[in-house]
């Protein structure tokens, strides 16, 4: 980590200060401040890029990409399996954290005009920050404060005192387990188990509930069960842990074992494992900021229920906790930040955006707008259709074996599609048009239209607009 410069005075006054410099707290102050004379300080206590470019997205896809390459190359007539480089994945790994070091990163903040301060920052009054206790940085923002400190992982009562892995030991991984058990159903342990078993890990997934990814439709839950089981992870359903103890638990590092054999006790049996990972959730990092001492609470945070010179983004305003869309909010928050501060027009700012979201398993599962339940609980008057993800010349072209199904969920009142999922090989790379469809509010029978190429998977969309009713086909009377 590079000693960026930290100003010469004790006391700073600049225009917008931001706590942390994730991405979000990035594109936070870059919008707050581009094309104007506005001064911006980003006060990071870590990395700047946070979480998703060291600890989070970024290395969890650069490990997860090659088992899709090599996946791909065993299920495609005509090609050599591919084998598997376990010490190239880790290096491949390690190249896309740049080896935990952010000098790009800051070279990148300086070059947007935004000046970057090292250390842990708390608020000590209206618009003023202080940079670690002991150091005697105040900063004083004549408009705006943006709090972007992002989340932390959740661990649970049982885990206390064990040492148990964080996604952050997953994604750093240095020495892998030979048994793991993973504790979780949700996103993080999906993608976690998928690429620590194509490291030769051993994995076993204890899942509380009866079923996998259960934010999303129930046949990715499905598809992604049926992937994980052809690798050889044991998915242990109704498993709530009771009790957890390991021999000398010990603080080794990032992506190293964490100490002795785990012993974990649970409603569907015992387990013993090398390692225990928690992928239990996350939850806005809004302790040790100084809430206090400015008369709020977390839940001023949370309720968006903030004085007008104080704002959260990202995974600390308790929004949804994805980076791109961490980064859409911030690019609003900037954009009005700016106008207030200059007088200039307030930005455009749609009424509705849906939220995408894409899980890199084997099959992806890929996702925009509410799921039919969602949908159905919303009041939508909803009208799904639903087809094979092999159901194209495009996608049959894709392996010798497509699983997944794709499915749009349409209001029936408005007949556009608010809702969107595809699960099989590549579905993230389809997701975009149904978010385009959906931002736009363009009628099915406009999409239809709509002309994808052939032999695509974007073809997919012609057979799910044929499965609507025919009277969909024609503008409402
Ligand atoms: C394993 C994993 C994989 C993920 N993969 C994806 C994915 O593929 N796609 C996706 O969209 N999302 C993904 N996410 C979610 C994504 O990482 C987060 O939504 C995103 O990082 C949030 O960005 P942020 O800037 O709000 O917070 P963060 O990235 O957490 O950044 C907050 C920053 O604030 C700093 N900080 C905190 N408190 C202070 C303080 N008081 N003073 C100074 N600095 C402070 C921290 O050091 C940190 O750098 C993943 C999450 C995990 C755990
Ligand atoms: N590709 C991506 O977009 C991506 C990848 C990873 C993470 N993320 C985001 O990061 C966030 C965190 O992911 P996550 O998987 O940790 O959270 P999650 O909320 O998706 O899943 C948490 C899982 O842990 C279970 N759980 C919670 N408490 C438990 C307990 N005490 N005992 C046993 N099980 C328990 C839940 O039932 C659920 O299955 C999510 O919002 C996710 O969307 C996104």
């Amino acid at each position: 980590m590079p000693h960026t410069q930290q100003p010469q005075t004790q006391e700073l006054t600049v225009d917008v200060v931001v706590i942390g410099g994730g991405a979000v707290g990035e594109n936070a102050a870059q919008y707050a401040i581009e094309g104007t004379d506005l001064t911006a300080v980003i006060v990071e206590g870590h990395l700047l890029g946070g979480e998703c470019s060291y600890y989070a997205c970024m290395p969890s896809k650069a490990l997860l990409r090659p088992l899709d390459v090599a996946g791909t190359s065993a299920d495609v007539d005509g090609v050599s399996p591919a084998r598997l480089d376990h010490g190239g994945m880790l290096e491949r790994r390690d190249s896309f954290v740049s080896n935990y070091d952010d000098s790009s990163q800051v070279e990148w903040a300086e070059s947007a005009g935004i000046q970057v301060v090292r250390g842990h920052a708390r608020l000590v009054g209206e618009r003023t920050v202080r940079v670690d206790d002991a150091a005697a940085l105040t900063i004083t923002a004549r408009h705006s404060v943006i709090i972007a400190t992002g989340s932390e992982p959740k661990v649970p009562g049982e885990f206390e005192g064990v040492e148990a892995w964080t996604s952050a030991d997953a994604t750093g991984v240095v020495e892998v387990p030979e048994r793991l058990a993973i504790v979780g159903g949700g996103v993080v342990a999906c993608e976690a188990a998928t690429w620590l078993a194509g490291l030769g890990a051993q994995v076993t997934l204890l899942v509380r509930g009866p079923d996998l990814l259960s934010d999303n439709e129930p046949f990715a839950g499905q598809s992604v069960l049926e992937g994980m089981k052809t690798h050889g992870v044991d998915v242990v359903f109704n498993a709530s842990v009771t009790s957890c103890r390991r021999e000398n638990p010990e603080a080794t590092g990032l992506g190293k074992i964490h100490g002795g054999t785990v012993q974990l006790q649970t409603t569907a049996g015992d387990f013993e494992a090398d390692e225990v990972l928690l992928a239990t959730g996350r939850a806005p990092r809004l302790g040790d900021l100084g809430l206090d001492a400015v008369g709020l609470t977390p839940d001023h945070v949370l309720d968006d229920d903030l004085p007008n010179s104080l704002h959260a983004v990202g995974d600390a305003s308790g929004d949804v906790p994805l980076t791109h869309w961490g980064k859409y909010r911030a690019r609003v928050v900037g954009a009005k930040i700016r106008a207030a501060a200059t007088g200039g027009p307030e930005p455009f700012v749609a009424e509705y955006a849906p939220v995408p979201q894409v899980i890199f398993t084997e099959p992806q599962v890929a996702q925009v707008g509410p799921t039919e339940a969602t949908a159905r609980e919303q009041g939508i008057e909803v009208v799904t259709a639903e087809v094979p993800y092999n159901s194209t010349a495009g996608s049959a072209l894709l392996r010798n074996d497509v699983p997944g199904r794709a499915k749009i969920v349409v209001d029936g009142s408005t007949r556009c599609v608010v809702g969107a999922t595809f699960v099989g090989p590549e579905a993230g790379e389809q997701l975009h048009a149904a978010t385009i469809a959906i931002t736009g509010q363009v009628p099915v029978h406009v999409l239809r239209h709509a002309v994808p190429s052939y032999p695509t998977v974007s073809e997919l969309w012609l057979r799910l607009l044929e499965e609507l009713p025919g009277e969909m086909r024609r503008p409402r009377d």
